[in-house]
């Protein structure tokens, strides 16, 4: 039986259709996360298949029964979200909010027994929140926040998690440990997660899934591996300054045809060298090039070529040695040289 089923859906606004699925499939112990640029409709369609927004056509079902069937108590057994609001009730305690998971749980009774506050504390702990417990939700920092509600939902323990870009104020390792930790609830409790991120090579690292709404009114979904071979990430987010590059995984902006420089340095150092170099608007090669870069057993770096040849110590010496050709100037248009926008800003001060 699949967790979550999509069926000819169509999401959106009365004014505008924002996404068209035919079918979508979501299975226990599946990590999903949805990609996407701004407004393509990731935060609409999280909340459509929470209920908290109709579907222009079509249906969600929710173990194989239609979401609008089920109670709503039912749904908040089911179902935990969290989206990007920000709850503001003073005073209120992160363990008293963390706690507010368990209600859908505890019946008419609505008091905490020993093992729903042990869920609570685990839950805490989970997100290592450990130390927020007697803290006031006004009193914590963005990421703070983000930790004690994503610590709300798993008290929930729901069969169903979504998640609208709960990881943007944390710092980067707290977000891949959030991620990792995410995944892991899944596989481990056997629920459904998806997670809607800007972080495109993280959700690429971790997810089981992609759903990634390409801006066209489609879903491309399916392994990670598949959604960049099929080029689908390429067309939603390439622009002329950056480009997801298939090769590496990561966007990249489109390589400079400046001077060239052969860098003859193996491993870690030489990839380094060979990124502030294409930073700087070089073109690197291993193999050719008028000016060599070499590293000495020392660590200190050497350049050669043009007549010269210098003992450069650090890595940032190098741009500046005097044999270093300047990199590429930027690209003129066939109208020639334009005053840029830098030019401008310069001149008005
Ligand atoms: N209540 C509404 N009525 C009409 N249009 C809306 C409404 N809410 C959102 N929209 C529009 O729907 C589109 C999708 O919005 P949504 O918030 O789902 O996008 P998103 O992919 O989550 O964006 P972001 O990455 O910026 O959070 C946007 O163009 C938005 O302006």
């Amino acid at each position: 039986m699949s967790l979550l089923r999509i069926e000819n859906l169509a999401i959106g606004y009365r004014s505008r259709e924002l996404v068209r699925i035919p079918a979508l499939e979501l299975s226990r112990g599946t990590f999903a996360c949805l990609l996407g640029r701004n407004g393509q409709g990731k935060s609409t369609l999280l909340r459509t298949l929470a209920g908290l927004h109709p579907p222009l056509e079509g249906e969600v079902r929710l173990l194989e029964r239609p979401l609008r069937e089920h109670r709503p108590r039912e749904l908040a057994r089911r179902i935990a979200v969290v989206l990007t609001e920000r709850p503001e009730i003073p005073g209120l305690r992160v363990h008293d909010l963390v706690a507010m998971g368990r209600h859908p749980h505890t019946g008419w009774r609505d008091v905490l027994d020993a093992e729903d506050r042990e869920v609570v504390a685990d839950s805490l702990r989970l997100v290592e929140g450990g130390h927020l417990t007697v803290r006031t939700l006004d009193s914590l920092s963005d990421g703070e926040r983000q930790r004690a509600l994503i610590a709300r939902a798993l008290a929930q323990q729901p069969e169903l998690m979504l998640l609208d870009e709960i990881t943007a104020f944390l710092d980067l390792p707290s977000r891949i440990t959030m991620v990792a930790m995410l995944r892991r609830v899944a596989r481990e409790c056997g629920i459904g997660v998806v997670l809607s991120s800007h972080d495109l090579e993280l959700s690429l690292q971790t997810a089981d899934r992609l759903w990634l709404l390409p801006g066209d009114g489609q879903c491309v979904h399916g392994a990670p591996e598949d959604v960049v071979l099929s080029g689908a990430l390429g067309r939603a987010f390439d622009q002329d300054n950056v480009a997801f590059s298939p090769a590496s995984g990561r966007f990249e902006s489109p390589a400079a045809e400046g001077p060239l420089v052969r860098v003859a340095v193996d491993g870690i150092a030489g990839a380094w060298c060979e990124r502030m170099l294409r930073r700087c608007g070089f073109t690197v090669s291993s193999t050719s090039g008028a000016i060599a870069v070499t590293r000495s057993g020392d660590g200190r770096w050497h350049a050669a070529g043009l007549g010269a040849a210098g003992d450069l110590g650090g890595l940032e010496r190098l741009l500046a040695a005097p044999h270093m050709p300047g990199p590429a100037s930027a690209p003129q248009t066939a109208a020639g040289p334009r005053r840029s926008w830098a030019d401008r800003y310069r001149k008005s001060r």
